[in-house]
């Protein structure tokens, strides 16, 4: 057992997270969750703690992977800034602990985190559905998630313009608690990673739209217990992100799908886990 926890802020967890250490690693352990042995991985739904004067929550996530050994929990503040603000509407630290001793081995930013490791998760539901033909991809709103999922779907995939009516990739990462996406606007065929609307009365996607299309999840129990989209239109939930990378259910590529992204525990603790390893190399 060591000493001091290793820190690292922001710029440094930006500097040693890549997608393409991230990806492969996010589709094994979503892979490895959606068997639900509980031997292997242990991620409760996230406890979130209303903070109503101020428009805010705060949530708490951890996980633990037996087999990488990797314990870790994420603290994520998320609030409804007024136009104009200065302050990220999303901020998070990350704690990863020695599995057999418990002490704390580092402490980590965690809104670097949360951007690549959201927009890796939904580049990886593109790869999966989107129109085997892609031209076009379309992203609503502008702040951390927008500018993340920006960088890494023109990484991975070639786009010619952007647009919502005609759109064969829609990306969702707003603020916004009534529906911004709604079914006539929608390509049939065309892939929605949906990212924001994580409270259970809050909605980016029309009724007519959840109802219509396939729609895929990080986590089902986290989907029915956090997705205003889901809860309120009834939509069912097809499978999860997991369950498709396992061969169990399929991709419906040639159907208008939904990603419905919450965000998930062990998505950041494999993050974490990769950060680290790449600080440690250095040192
Ligand atoms: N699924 C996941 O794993 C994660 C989801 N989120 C969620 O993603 C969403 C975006 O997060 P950030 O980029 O950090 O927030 P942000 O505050 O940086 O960006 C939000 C964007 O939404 C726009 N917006 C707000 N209300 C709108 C409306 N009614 N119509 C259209 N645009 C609107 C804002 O102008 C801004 O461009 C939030 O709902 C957040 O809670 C955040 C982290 C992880
Ligand atoms: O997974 C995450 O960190 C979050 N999901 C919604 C807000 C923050």
């Amino acid at each position: 057992m060591s000493g001091s926890p290793v820190l690292l802020n922001k710029h440094e967890v930006e500097r040693l997270l890549s997608y393409d250490d991230l990806i492969p690693r996010l589709e094994s352990v979503m892979a490895k969750f959606s068997k639900r042995d509980s031997s292997e991985i242990i991620q409760p739904v996230r406890s979130v703690v209303p903070i109503q004067q101020h428009s805010g929550f705060l949530g708490v996530m951890p996980a633990y992977l037996a087999a990488e050994g990797i314990l870790c929990t994420k603290m994520v503040t998320f609030y409804q800034r007024a136009e104009g603000s200065s302050l990220p509407s999303t901020q998070a630290t990350v704690l990863l602990f020695h599995p057999e001793h418990g002490n704390v081995t580092a402490i980590m930013d965690g809104e670097a985190i949360t951007a690549k490791r959201t927009a890796a998760v939904s580049a990886i539901s593109a790869k999966l559905f989107k129109p085997a033909l892609s031209e076009v991809l379309c992203i609503l709103g502008s702040g951390q998630q927008a500018r993340s999922h920006y960088d890494v779907f023109t990484k991975l995939f070639k786009f010619k313009e952007e647009a919502v009516i005609g759109a064969d990739v829609i990306v969702t990462a707003t603020g916004a608690s009534q529906p911004i996406l709604f079914a006539e606007w929608v390509k049939p065929g065309a892939h929605i990673a949906a990212v924001g609307a994580c409270r259970p009365d809050w909605r980016e996607l029309d009724d007519v739209l959840m109802r219509e299309a396939v729609v895929y999840v990080d986590s089902r129990e986290g989907a029915t217990a956090e997705s205003g989209d889901i809860i309120l239109s009834g939509a069912e939930v097809f499978a999860e992100l997991g369950e498709v990378l396992n061969g169990c259910f399929p991709a419906q590529r040639e159907k208008t799908t939904v990603f419905k992204s919450l965000g998930m525990g062990i998505q950041d603790a494999v993050s974490a886990k990769l950060v680290l390893e790449k600080w440690n190399s250095e040192h």
